[in-house]
């Protein structure tokens, strides 16, 4: 098994409302697994945690296959139960309200993958780099269908930010056009929803964003 530098390249996201079933979810993760994911993060914002868990075990053991680490959105106590559990390679990443950094860094290990969401602030950043943050995640850059409120931000944003020396995440609106331009910035990870999985085939798209930062 190959293990991949997970500090650049595609941060592909679920989403609940497009990949609303098991079997439908863990197929379109499985082909973007192929297609050559840095990080792969579960994001559902339902309450069944019976489903939650399920789902984000199932992820667990592809992402495991291809070298990849699975990163749960919001929830500490799920990405501490499936490293209890023997999915080693589980992080967590956490907004501004789902808890804290420290906490899930003293939960977590130090070896354990911990994003941080920064929106437009630098000073969130700073925090998080000293809370143990593992990735500062900038963003929405572009409209964003996935997440339209989300606080919007300046490109120059993600060069201002390599002072942290902490691995930059683009989000919001990343897709084929504009990838190379968000890695330009200076993001090492591209973060997206809808360019992985709103349609298409999630391998073929992993692949041609790949492709268009490894030509940028
Ligand atoms: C890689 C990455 N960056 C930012 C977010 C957004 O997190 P948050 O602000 O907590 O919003 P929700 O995703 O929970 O709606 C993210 N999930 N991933
Ligand atoms: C979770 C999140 N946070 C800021 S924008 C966003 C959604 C990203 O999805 P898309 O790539 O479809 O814009
Ligand atoms: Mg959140």
């Amino acid at each position: 098994m190959t293990v991949h530098d997970w500090r650049r390249g595609v941060y592909a996201i679920t989403d609940a409302g497009l990949l609303p079933d098991d079997a439908t979810l863990i197929a379109a993760c499985e082909s973007a697994l192929a297609g050559g994911l840095a990080l792969l993060q579960y994001r559902d914002k339902s309450r069944d945690a019976e489903r939650r868990h399920r789902q984000a075990a199932a992820l667990a053991s592809r992402c495991a296959r291809h070298g990849v680490p699975l990163i749960i959105n919001d929830d500490l106590a799920l990405a501490e139960r499936l490293r209890r559990e023997g999915h080693g390679g589980v992080g967590v990443h956490l907004g501004q309200q789902d808890g804290s950094l420290r906490e899930a860094r003293r939960a977590l290990g130090e070896a354990a993958i911990i994003g941080a969401t920064c929106h437009a602030r630098l000073d969130l950043a700073a925090q998080a780099c000293e809370a143990g943050a593992s990735y500062l995640a900038f963003g929405r850059f572009f409209t964003s269908r996935t997440k339209p409120d989300a606080p919007p931000a300046r490109l120059e944003l993600l060069a201002e930010a390599a002072r942290f020396g902490l691995p930059r995440v683009a989000i919001g609106g990343i897709d084929a056009d504009n990838v190379r331009q968000a890695r330009r910035a200076g993001a090492e990870l591209l973060a997206t929803v809808q360019a992985v999985f709103g349609r298409g085939e999630p391998a073929s798209n992993v692949q041609y964003l790949r492709r268009q930062l490894e030509d940028g």
